[in-house]
């Protein structure tokens, strides 16, 4: 605008002096540097004659507006000329109407401040360095034009009509004389030649949009013009600037299975290429034909559809069915299958789907219930109600005297190895599984690899990372029962679960606890454990939230694990389901029927209270006079006494068993008269019988003398503990009943993982109070003594304070209640039975009676 001025002034100026085509009377020239001023510039375009002329004639203009239009037209011509023309101004010349512009002088100074300086790339020289390409569109043929409607239509159809041919907007302007026009043609020409889009709208270009602008806006646009970086400005009138698409569409379309492009002129799918080998065999075909005779092309028939195979036949079809359907069957097979015709002779072969090589018939025979894999996992929802929160430990610590107590015990540090083969896999003959000791690196004869007596240390490797599934047990809110734990995941028969921990204390540290620590609590988790020992899981894993049923699926077994007592529940000998309850047999053994806690397990069996296992009633022994008959038991019998002297000998002499073994094991005297019982003790020894015994002579023959040995010592020890524990009962006057190695007792029995038990004494004692229950609890793995069974139990408990109630019971594992034969047995089975039945029934209708409600 102030160029414009200038221009005006200096038009006036040269009207003003006669010689106004002295240049070196204009004041500019008199500096020697080039001119950069519009002034300068002026009149640099003043040298021209033509030039001149104009200028003269605007001067001599008597209207500034018709002024400014002849210079605009001047400027229009020098743009065309130009490569670097910025945009602005052209835009701003071409859409101004002329006519109607009032011939203000703001209006004469903007579009005169929007005049070029200097063509710099003509004055360089570089404006002849040839064409620029970006994107493949070609800028240097635009350059020159001005952005207007013109300069934004598609690049082909101008070029199609002859670039050179068609006139710039300033040429137009400078032709028609008015704004009006190119607006006019403009338009027209975007209508007629702008097809980029199918929706027919034209867009909206450059020019539309500016002219839709203010004032203001269009200054605004002109300082942003201004700012733009050269680089942009050579590419602002090219079509990828002012985001033309110049391309024609395209579209896919789902067709036939595939994508297909579909021109929007012509709507047939766009033939894809044709496949390479088509194409080569077409190349090859025509190369071999080329003198043939050319065959007429065939019409495309209409593409085929697959039609979908589907198997007809299973995946063994086509086996012939055996002639002898009853060849390889065992004679059991053979008579079931001649029992049932109908499989005999099936009246027709099952083509369509036969079993694998006709194993099917053998499953019918045998039969079997449908069952899931145990490894199925369906974790449970979670956001169960959990318990107040509580310590945990996942370790057994030893309190106060508990240590150095159980390093006083013979089995702690007791390494001798098993005699396992590699193929054994330390299985249900493994000495260390048979004594209830897991196999480590120091008593294991085939290494980590093989054995499979590493109870302990696969629930370490499974728990460690976490996790419900790996742990696989959660504590939840029973129905009535306050907490109670459930399997999160499936178990299968026998297969450790979970650790039972807490503070190792002993006797005194458990009274203590009991009358000053927990005196007011609901539930105390005290379980007897060893050498009188009591595992105080208050703090500790979550197997005390593990509830009593009189079916249990599950097993408190204690074993002995690197040199220490643990304790862990397992599973029993059914499979346990995602879900399902873990409960085992507390076995409580009440001493008074005040105490008996009502059981809500809700088993068929279920005792009705929480306490002991009736007593198992024994298989009546077989008497002398059938002793021809005696068969295996006669040759067992045999071999027992052998294996007693073979005892006697290792342990070193006539000396008395039980004297021996209570010198030896230098444990903690228990309390009252240990006298009574050795005959029991005995007793219990002679059930060290058949394979264990067997394997622990051969283990002896072997050189694993030591180890066969200690296992047999450790039965003998124990049996009499057990003696003096239950005597000891009846002179406690306390409420901790008979605990420690009472229930230790060794089943040399072939039944599986389980098949020897160091059951679990367990003790859980609930504090009484007016009106709560309390209840204390000791499991035991062996048939009760004399002064456990519920009728001793509620005699001695009359002699008992009624404050506190004591129940004893065991977590026995099965085939550690099998019958153990004692001398004092003589009564007959039903005899005995019938004393078991009244025994309970007294317990029961006292505890009915003492029954909240
Ligand atoms: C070691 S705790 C078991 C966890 C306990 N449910 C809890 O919420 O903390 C033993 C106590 O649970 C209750 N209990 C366990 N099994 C039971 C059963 N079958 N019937 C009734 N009460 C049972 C008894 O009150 C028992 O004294």
């Amino acid at each position: 605008m102030a160029g414009l001025a200038a221009l005006t002034s200096e038009a006036s100026f040269s009207a003003a002096t006669t010689d106004a085509t002295d240049a070196s009377s204009n004041p500019a020239s008199f500096s020697s540097t080039p001119p950069t001023t519009v002034s300068s510039d002026s009149m640099s375009l003043a040298s021209e004659p033509d030039t001149l002329k104009h200028e003269t004639t605007i001067t001599a203009a008597p209207r500034l507006g018709a002024a400014i239009t002849m210079l605009e037209n001047v400027e229009s011509e020098q743009q065309a000329s130009r490569q670097q023309t910025p945009v602005g101004l052209a835009i701003v010349v071409a859409e101004e109407p002329l006519d109607s512009a009032p011939p203000s002088a703001t209006r004469a100074r903007r579009a005169r401040a929007s005049l070029p300086v200097y063509n710099l790339s003509k004055l360089s020289g570089t404006d002849a360095h040839g064409k620029r390409r970006a994107k493949g569109d070609s800028v240097g043929e635009k350059r020159r034009r001005t952005i207007s409607g013109d300069t934004l239509v598609n690049d082909d159809q101008e070029g199609a009509s002859g670039s050179a041919d068609v006139p710039t907007s300033a040429n137009r302007v400078a032709k028609d004389g008015g704004s009006k026009k190119v607006k006019e043609s403009s338009a027209a020409a975007l209508v007629a030649r702008r097809a980029t889009r199918l929706s027919g709208a034209p867009p909206e270009t450059l020019t539309t949009k500016l002219s839709a602008l203010g004032k203001r806006g269009k200054k605004t646009f002109e300082k942003s013009l201004s700012r733009m970086s050269r680089e942009l400005r050579r590419l602002q009138d090219t079509n990828e600037f002012a985001h033309i698409e110049t391309r024609p569409v395209r579209y896919t379309v789902w067709s036939n299975g595939k994508y297909v492009d579909v021109d929007p002129e012509h709507p047939e799918p766009v033939a894809s290429p044709p496949r390479k080998k088509a194409r080569f065999d077409a190349v090859s075909g025509a190369q071999d034909n080329d003198n043939a005779e050319k065959p007429e092309p065939e019409a495309p028939s209409a593409k085929k559809r697959r039609v979908k195979k589907y198997l007809e036949k299973g995946l063994y079809a086509g086996q012939e069915a055996p002639t002898d359907i009853a060849k390889g069957m065992t004679a059991k097979e053979k008579k079931k299958l001649a029992s049932i015709p109908e499989l005999l002779t099936p009246s027709e072969p099952n083509k369509t789907l036969p079993f694998p090589t006709y194993n099917g018939l053998r499953l019918l025979l045998n039969g079997r219930d449908f069952k899931l894999p145990y490894d199925v996992c369906n974790p449970l929802p979670p956001g169960q109600p959990k318990p107040a929160a509580y310590r945990t430990m996942t370790k057994n610590r030893f309190v106060g005297d508990a240590a150095a107590y159980w390093k006083k015990t013979p089995h702690f540090g007791d390494s001798s190895k098993c005699v396992c083969k590699p193929e054994d896999g330390c299985a249900e003959d493994c000495q260390n599984r048979i004594m209830l000791y897991e196999c480590d690196e120091t008593n294991c004869n085939v290494g980590k690899a093989h054995c499979q007596n590493r109870a302990f240390q696969t629930l370490q490797e499974r728990t460690k990372r976490g996790g419900r599934y790996r742990v696989g047990v959660e504590v939840y809110k029973t129905a009535d029962r306050g907490y109670g734990v459930r399997s999160n995941r499936c178990f299968e028969p026998n297969q450790i679960i979970m650790e039972y921990t807490g503070e190792i204390i002993t006797e005194e540290e458990c009274e203590r606890r009991m009358n000053e620590v927990y005196k007011d609590n609901e539930c105390y988790y005290l379980m007897s454990f060893d050498q009188n020992m009591i595992i105080d899981a208050t703090t500790g894993s979550i197997a005390r939230f593990v509830n009593h049923s009189c079916s249990p699926n599950c097993r408190m077994i204690k074993w002995i694990v690197s040199g220490q007592p643990r304790m862990a529940l397992f599973a029993g000998d059914r499979p346990i389901m995602t879900g399902d309850e873990l409960t085992y047999d507390y076995n409580f053994d009440p001493f008074s029927a005040k105490n008996v806690q009502k059981c809500l397990c809700g088993s068929p069996n279920c005792r009705g209270v929480l306490g002991p296992k009736p007593k198992e009633v024994k298989p009546p022994k077989p008497s002398k006079e059938d002793g021809k008959g005696k068969g295996k038991k006669g040759s067992v019998k045999g071999s027992v006494k052998a294996g007693k002297r073979k005892l006697k000998e290792l342990l070193g002499g006539d000396r008395d068993d039980n004297e021996g073994a209570s010198k030896k094991r230098k444990i903690k005297p228990a309390m009252g008269a240990v006298k009574a019982k050795p005959a029991k003790a005995k007793a219990k020894t002679t059930t060290t019988t058949g394979k264990a015994r067997g394997a622990a002579l051969k283990a002896a023959t072997k050189g694993a003398a030591k180890g066969a040995a200690t296992a047999i010592k450790r039965s003998v020890s124990s049996a009499s503990v057990k003696a003096k524990t239950a005597l000891s009962k009846k002179t406690a006057a306390g409420y901790v009943a008979s605990r420690g190695l009472k229930q230790t007792k060794i089943s040399f029995k072939k039944t599986g993982t389980a098949s020897s038990s160091r059951s679990s004494s367990l003790t859980i004692v609930a504090a009484s109070g007016p009106s709560k229950q309390t209840a204390k609890t000791n499991a035991s793995g062996t048939p009760k003594s004399k002064a456990a069974t519920p009728a001793s139990s509620a005699k001695s408990a009359r002699t008992r304070t009624p404050s506190r109630k004591v129940l004893e019971g065991s977590s026995t594992p099965k085939s550690a209640t099998s019958p153990v034969v004692t001398g004092k047995r003589k009564k007959s089975p039903a005899a005995a039975s019938a004393k078991v039945k009244s025994s309970r029934a007294r317990v029961v209708q006292q505890s009915v009676y003492d029954f909240p409600n």
